[in-house]
């Protein structure tokens, strides 16, 4: 395996391969990362999600030779998920280890079903029957839940944070625009698609307490400066590809399709479940976990994380998410 989209920067990926047809696929392979062991019993492993330009690599800040961040390093040892087995694939069709358009000129449409299947194999493979807890925010929020809704035995308790049930058309506009301009320019699109969801990924009051109407010397507006910062740091870090495939897998994304609609579909879910939003996430508003809250039966009341960053701040606001985690997740301690 050679190449970046292959590669192992933080020297901790492991491959599952799958050598059969699955979803139009010859076959595939998901990277995935663990921390911690699983127990005797197998019943203590926590599968996490990551979002649509996440990775696998959800912690390794605090590991001795392993000194590249994750993204959710808080969460893990030293944190909420110690003592518990923690299982995070790179998702179907993304960049960063795992199968994805990038390796196959004529890739399959994928859907979120598609990715749980494959998760589901992997979990076969690692030996766990039943996930002690499936966590996800955004992207990883809607495997999340149609983990819960496709296999609900093997689920037994879900965190939900800043997700939906189904993709809005607010949520499908905004990619389609994304998806245009990649299309459009293949080479530039995904700096201009980066942009575009960006800024629907924070507030409209942060944006404006950050940068106001300040202009940079290079004439720039701070705002656009920054924006042209993170196209600039995807580009260099995510393939065009992955990002047109995994958009179209989120917009394909709706529960309730073929199970006679969104509150069918939720009535099936087993797992305890905690559902979090973000009071400023503007992608993702309140009133989409409320319906998961209100239709999932083992549901808590929706929790609220307070904060100015907007759908980012599942990923930025560990100390909440850790709270809730901590909730959700019984202690494993000695299991490790
Ligand atoms: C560790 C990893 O590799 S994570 C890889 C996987 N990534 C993920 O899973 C999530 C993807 N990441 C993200 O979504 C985002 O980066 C987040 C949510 C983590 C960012 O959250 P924040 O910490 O709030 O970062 P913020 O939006 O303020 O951006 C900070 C960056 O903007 C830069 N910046 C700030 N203002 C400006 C400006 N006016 N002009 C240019 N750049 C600017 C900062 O220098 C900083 O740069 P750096 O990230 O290269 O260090
Ligand atoms: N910042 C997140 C947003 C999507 O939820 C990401 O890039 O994955």
């Amino acid at each position: 395996m050679t190449g970046w989209r292959f590669g192992d920067p933080n020297g901790r990926r492991k491959w599952f391969s799958h050598t059969e047809p699955f979803a139009g696929l010859p076959g595939f392979q998901l990277a995935y990362e663990t921390w911690g062991t699983l127990n005797a019993e197998a019943s203590n492993a926590v599968l996490v999600l990551h979002a649509l330009t996440g990775d696998s690599h959800v912690a390794g800040g605090v590991e001795p030779g392993h000194p590249t961040p994750g993204w959710w390093d808080a969460l893990v040892e030293p944190g909420p998920l110690d003592g518990c087995f923690v299982v995070a694939p790179n998702v179907l069709g993304g960049c960063q280890g795992s199968t994805g358009p990038w390796q196959y000129p004529a890739f399959p449409a994928l859907t979120i079903r598609d990715q749980v299947a494959a998760e589901a194999l992997l979990a076969d493979y690692l030996g766990i029957g039943r996930w002690a807890a499936v966590l996800g925010g955004s992207m990883g929020g809607m495997r999340a839940v149609e983990w819960a809704v496709s296999e609900p035995e093997r689920v037994e308790s879900l965190l939900l944070l800043a997700t939906t049930a189904a993709a809005s058309a607010e949520q499908i506009g905004l990619a389609s625009a994304q998806l245009h301009a990649i299309r459009a320019d293949p080479r530039e699109g995904l700096g201009v698609a980066r942009r575009i969801a960006h800024i629907s990924y924070r507030s409209e009051q942060e944006l404006q307490a950050r940068f106001g109407r300040q202009v940079q010397e290079d004439g720039r507006f701070e705002v656009e400066s920054y924006l042209d910062h993170h196209a600039a740091k995807l580009s260099r870090r995510f393939d065009a590809a992955s990002y047109v495939t995994l958009t179209e897998a989120m917009n394909s994304h709706d529960v309730g399709r073929g199970r006679g609609g969104v509150t069918a579909a939720l009535g099936r879910v087993t797992a305890r479940t905690l559902v979090a939003g973000v009071d400023s996430d503007r992608l993702y508003p309140l009133a989409q976990q409320r319906e998961l809250a209100a239709g999932i039966p083992g549901a808590d009341d929706l929790r609220v994380i307070t904060s100015p960053y907007g759908h980012d701040a599942f990923l930025i606001e560990t100390a909440q998410v850790g709270a809730l985690v901590s909730e959700l997740v019984p202690a494993h301690s000695g299991s490790r």
